[in-house]
Parts: C-alpha cells; structure tokens; sequence
C-alpha cells in the first residue's frame, strides 16, 4: 500500500487537548472502514494509537487483516458494542487508558450494522465524558453500492444521521452519476456535510484525525432520551434482521468446490462475507472479503497452523445449509503416512 505525503507530526502539532481523543469510524458492510483503520495505522508516524474493534460474529477476521499494528494495542469486542453499550465498551476504554505506555489516541471500529449514536451517547453521558474527547465520527460509504433504500437498514441510514463527515469510498468502483446522486443523498440528510471521495481509504490524515467535528451540546436531546430509555437504541438488529454463520475448520478446501459453492450456490440474501482460506491445492494464507456481489482472495502467509475461518452475514441465512455446503468443499481426509495401511503379506 502507498504511504500516504502526510505524517501526523504535522498533522496533528496541537495533541494533546483534554481527554484522550478519539475518533469513531462507522460506515456500513464492507464500506471499507477496516482499509481506513489501516491506511491510518500505516501513516500514524510516532503516535501511539490504540484501536477497538467491534466486530459482529463470532469469530476475530478483522483483527487477522489489520496491519501494522502493535497486538497489544487492539482492543476486540464481539458481538456488537451498540447493543451491549455502556459496560463493555467503557471497560474496554478504561483498558486502554490504563494502559502503561501511554495512548494518545484511541479509533474505534464499529461493526457494519450498528449505530453509532448510542456509542457516541456512551462517551458523552458517562464517566468517559471527563477522560476522553470524542473528535469525529467518521461515517465511510460505499460509493458503488450505498442507494437511497440504504441497504434497508436503519443502522446505515443512523451511520449518516450522526456521522460528523463521510468518506466517500470505493470511487474507483462507481460511475460519476452514482457518485452524483449517493452524495445528493447525503446532503439531502445533512446539508453542507463534509464529504471526502476516496479510493482504499487513502485520505491525508489531518483531514480524519483531531479535526474537532463532534460538538457535544448537540446531543442533549439524545442523552435525556437515552437516560429515559435505553431499551429504544438496543433494538435496531432486531429491526434490521442480520444475523451471521461462521465456519472454521482445520482441513484444506478445494479451490473448484469453493468456486462452486461462491459462483453457484451462495444465496442471494448474504450481504458480506470474510475470511482467512487454506486450500488444499496452496500454500498460501488466503484472505477472502466479499461485499455485495463482488469477492476478491489476496495471499499472504501463514504465521500460524493454516485453517479456514471464514464469517458470512446477511438476512435469514439458512446456517445448516451454509454449513453443509461447506463442508461439501473440504478436501478429502489424507491419511498421514504413520497410519498407512503397512503392505500386507498376501
Ligand atoms: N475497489 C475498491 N475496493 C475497496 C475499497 N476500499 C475497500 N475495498 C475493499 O472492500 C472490501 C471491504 O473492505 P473493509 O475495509 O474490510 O470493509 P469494512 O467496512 O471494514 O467491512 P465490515 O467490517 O464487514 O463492516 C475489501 O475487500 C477491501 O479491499 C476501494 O476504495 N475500492
């Protein structure tokens, strides 16, 4: 990946201000806010910026595809920290902020299909209101795939509502009247917002970090209601009807059963799916990301025994099914030579 001219040294002269500050990256399924964590991580020069990752299903892909981070400088929260608010992601920020190298700033990655209001209320309701500032939150868009349906989805239309800029990414996939008409969107929802067009998420990091967008007092509303009930922003996957399936497994695929199982049996109603694959006929560590009805594998290598775990989303997905189809592409068990048959004398 290119290293972007900007460093933060002289972006960001004036950290630190009061309070930790941290920048909350939203943004739908696939959007590219992952690739946005990392162009940032790749760029941050000397500052030491932890990362929370909330990440929905049960198993930690994102962490496997963040780059150059130090390990110990990732917090991870499965599930989906809107709708398990307050508790988890406060402790998980005490973590940090306890930490004994000192952080100087802390970027959250929600999952795809939260909310982000009641995180933002979390920061400015409770105790973290006096240790941390929240300074932007950042909403990514895919520029290809956002229309005015927003996915059918209350969370992604709620991801634009309390952003506080967005990053119009994936350009490179969208003609310029789709461009056109997702940020007549946007503007429509938040007129004179502040909207970056970007490719892989490489934005100069002064226009993303300490950029002091977040104003708290525009959330009294919203903190009074959250205080009178905050059974009413638990509920949007209730509302919004994801659900995921994974799979692990520790023997190989074959590259032509999988290709089948993507190409002719995949249903139409997984939205995203992503994953680390180990096939049979590689030695390479596959990352396997498919968003809407595109997919693509890099290789990488394998710092570790090679397995598949892989992750999909989406609406009513039939599990048993998923499951057996995959299965169905595990190569076939290969004895090890220790338990050969031994030539048998007749
Ligand atoms: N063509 C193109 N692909 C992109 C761009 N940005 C990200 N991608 C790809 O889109 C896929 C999803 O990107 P991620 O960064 O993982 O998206 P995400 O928002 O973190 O996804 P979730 O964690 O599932 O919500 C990956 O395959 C990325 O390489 C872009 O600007 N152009």
């Amino acid at each position: 990946m290119t290293r972007l001219n900007y460093t933060l040294s002289d972006a960001l002269p004036s950290l630190p201000k009061s309070g930790m500050p941290v920048t909350i990256i939203t943004g739908f399924l696939g959007s590219g806010k992952t690739t946005l964590l990392n162009q940032i991580l790749q760029n941050k020069d000397n500052l030491k910026i932890a990362v929370l990752v909330n990440e929905f299903g049960d198993i930690n892909i994102d962490e496997q595809l963040l780059i150059s981070v130090e390990s110990d400088m990732v917090e991870l929260d499965n599930g989906c920290i809107c709708c398990t608010i307050n508790d988890s992601l406060v402790d998980a920020v005490y973590r940090v902020l306890e930490r004994e190298s000192k952080v100087d700033y802390l970027v959250i990655e929600t999952t795809g299909i939260a909310d982000p209001l009641p995180i933002i209320i979390t920061f400015l309701s409770t105790e973290l209101k006096f240790l941390t500032r929240v300074d932007a939150v950042i909403t990514v868009v895919d520029a290809a795939a956002f229309d005015a349906k927003h996915f059918d989805s209350q969370a992604a239309l709620s991801q634009i509502r309390y952003g506080d800029m967005v990053i119009l990414n994936k350009i490179d996939l969208a003609t310029e009247d789709k461009i056109s008409e997702v940020k007549a969107f946007i503007e429509n929802i938040k007129p004179g917002f502040r909207i970056l067009p970007s490719e892989y998420g490489k934005v100069p990091l002064a226009l993303v970090l300490d950029i002091g967008l977040t104003q708290a007092d525009d959330y009294q509303g919203e903190i009074s209601e959250f205080r009178r009930d905050k059974s009413a922003f638990n509920n949007h996957l209730a509302n919004d009807g994801f659900s995921f399936v994974s799979f692990t497994s520790d023997r190989p695929l074959e590259i032509e059963k999988f290709e089948h199982f993507l190409t002719e049996q995949l249903s139409n109603n997984i939205f995203r799916a992503k994953g680390i694959l180990w096939f049979q006929e590689s030695p390479a560590r596959h990352i396997f990301q498919l968003s809407g009805p595109r997919y693509d594998l890099q290789d990488a290598e394998w710092t570790s025994q090679p397995k598949n775990e892989l992750v999909f989303i989406g609406r009513n997905l039939d599990e048993s099914l998923i499951k057996q189809q995959l299965d169905d592409c595990l190569a076939g068990l290969i004895l090890p030579n220790k338990f050969s048959l031994p030539n048998l004398p007749w």
